[in-house]
């Protein structure tokens, strides 16, 4: 492990008197109900539980329909498919009253395979694609007007790339493009780009005119194996990553890995974290295919790099089938980004890629799952080596303005707190087995706090 392992040498925090009351409350209202369900390996266990009530939730039902994922997972370790570049897989997300869709994974599709793929889930005349000023210059959006061209009334729309940029000023552009080209209820918006576009195109076809169709085409690792599927979309606030936003999902994704040829490679390794959260939370043997191919992902390998991306999917679409609108399991898919988004929303927006703050973020899940006695030490070894493979950061820089403050700060609003308790999702048990729950010990998480930001400027200033 590269992390020092940092003493608690604690300095005392100076709180404004505002700070303090806010920060009491916080904690405060963080020990009230709780309620925890477990999920992973070769199962799922339900096991809630309340201090006032027993709760029997609906949650209950999708994650007992959950399938029993590692056996079917059992052989994965150092396979990859045996795929033939020609053709493509599709994983399918399956909803519910029909809004079932595809998602297409190929290397290299042909002019021809996209342009049916993209026809046969665009209904309307009218489409509009939105992609930021990275993408545009390197002629993904030139191509793909192109194909559309012949078939369908095209308009495109380039806005600027980055996370500082997925927030509601840069999302009325979306709306008032839409508007002055007239694009009526018939349209499509297409994302194409990473998360941030996918998550504000989305976003924004969930809201003009109440709600238009859209279509994914993510080119980025971290678009392709998480955000573009799934239907979450939002932009941020000052005050909080992701919190203005709706479920709303698209027509289909259309994942052609080769765009990853253009990925730079802080980019590439940032996706990779949520690759890796697939593995801790449910797959292990995922994470063990991980463990032997790390570097085959980083070098582009084009057969891993679509193994990967398939399973991410294939995980994902589970259990966004089992828990569309995050009532229960879905969470999971949310280990280390409690802490994370409060390092991307208390750095500013924009100075972490998404999956580099949540590599740290899952870096204290880690440690406070095993500070608690829930997981031994070599599993957290085993964390930390992947993540340092992947060249992901596991600890905040010196001159980080994080301190305990604003990590509770930023904790306290996220979307999983529900009646002033923050819920988290830890690690519990062998590898693959997670948990999601609001009991655990206050001092294990304030602890770990306090140990990753003991030499950050943010704590000594
Ligand atoms: O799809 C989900 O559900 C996830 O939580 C996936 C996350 O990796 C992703 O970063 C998501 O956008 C976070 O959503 P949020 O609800 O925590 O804002």
């Amino acid at each position: 492990m590269q992390r020092k392992q940092q003493q608690q040498r604690l300095r005392p925090c100076r709180f404004t008197p505002a700070d303090a009351l806010v920060i009491a409350s916080c904690l405060l209202l963080l020990t009230s109900t709780s309620y925890a369900f477990h999920v992973g390996g070769t199962g799922v266990i339900l096991h809630s539980s309340s201090s006032r009530s027993t709760k029997s939730t609906s949650s209950s039902v999708s994650l007992l329909e959950m399938a029993t994922f590692d056996e079917a997972a059992a052989d994965q370790k150092n396979q990859v498919l045996d795929v033939n570049d020609d053709s493509y897989d599709v994983v399918k997300v399956d909803l519910n009253d029909g809004r079932d869709y595809p998602i297409y994974i190929g290397t290299s599709f042909t002019n021809e395979q996209i342009s049916d793929m993209l026809t046969s889930h665009i209904d309307g005349k009218q489409v509009l694609i939105i992609t930021n000023d990275r993408i545009a210059p390197l002629g993904y959006l030139d191509k793909y007007e192109k194909l559309l061209a012949p078939h369908k009334d095209v308009h495109t729309l380039v806005l600027p790339d980055g996370e500082a940029n997925k927030n509601l000023e840069i999302l009325q552009l979306i709306l008032d493009k839409a508007l002055e080209e007239k694009l009526d209820r018939k349209c499509t918006f297409i994302a194409l780009g990473g998360g941030v576009i996918g998550d504000m195109v989305g976003f924004a076809a969930a809201v003009y005119q109440r709600g238009v169709n859209f279509v994914q085409i993510p080119t980025t690792v971290m678009a392709m194996t998480d955000s573009s599927v799934g239907g979450k979309t939002g932009v941020n606030h000052p005050l909080g990553k992701n919190m203005i936003g709706a479920f709303h999902q698209p027509q289909c994704v259309v994942i052609d890995t080769d765009s990853l040829k253009t990925l730079p490679d802080r980019e590439l390794q940032s996706g990779i974290a949520e690759v890796i959260k697939y593995g801790l939370i449910r797959d292990s043997a995922l994470f063990e295919w991980l463990e032997s191919n790390m570097d085959k992902l980083l070098e582009r390998d084009p057969v891993a790099t679509r193994y990967a991306v398939k399973r991410s999917c294939e995980n994902k679409a589970e259990v966004v089938k089992a828990d569309e609108k995050e009532a229960g399991v879905r969470a999971t898919l949310n280990l280390g980004h409690t802490f994370g988004h409060a390092i991307e929303s208390g750095s500013g927006y924009g100075k972490w890629l998404h999956g580099e703050a949540v590599a740290i973020g899952t870096a204290m899940a880690t440690t406070m799952s095993a500070e608690l006695g829930w997981i031994d030490s070599d599993l957290v070894e085993r964390t930390y080596r992947l993540f340092e493979k992947a060249n992901l950061p596991l600890e905040l820089p010196l001159d980080s303005p994080m301190n305990r403050e604003i990590f509770l700060n930023y904790m306290a609003a996220d979307k999983k707190v529900a009646n002033g308790q923050l819920r988290l999702i830890l690690l519990k048990g062998p590898l693959g087995n997670c948990v999601f729950t609001g009991e655990f010990d206050r001092e294990a998480m304030v602890n770990t706090i306090d140990e990753f930001v003991a030499e950050c400027d943010g704590h000594s200033s």
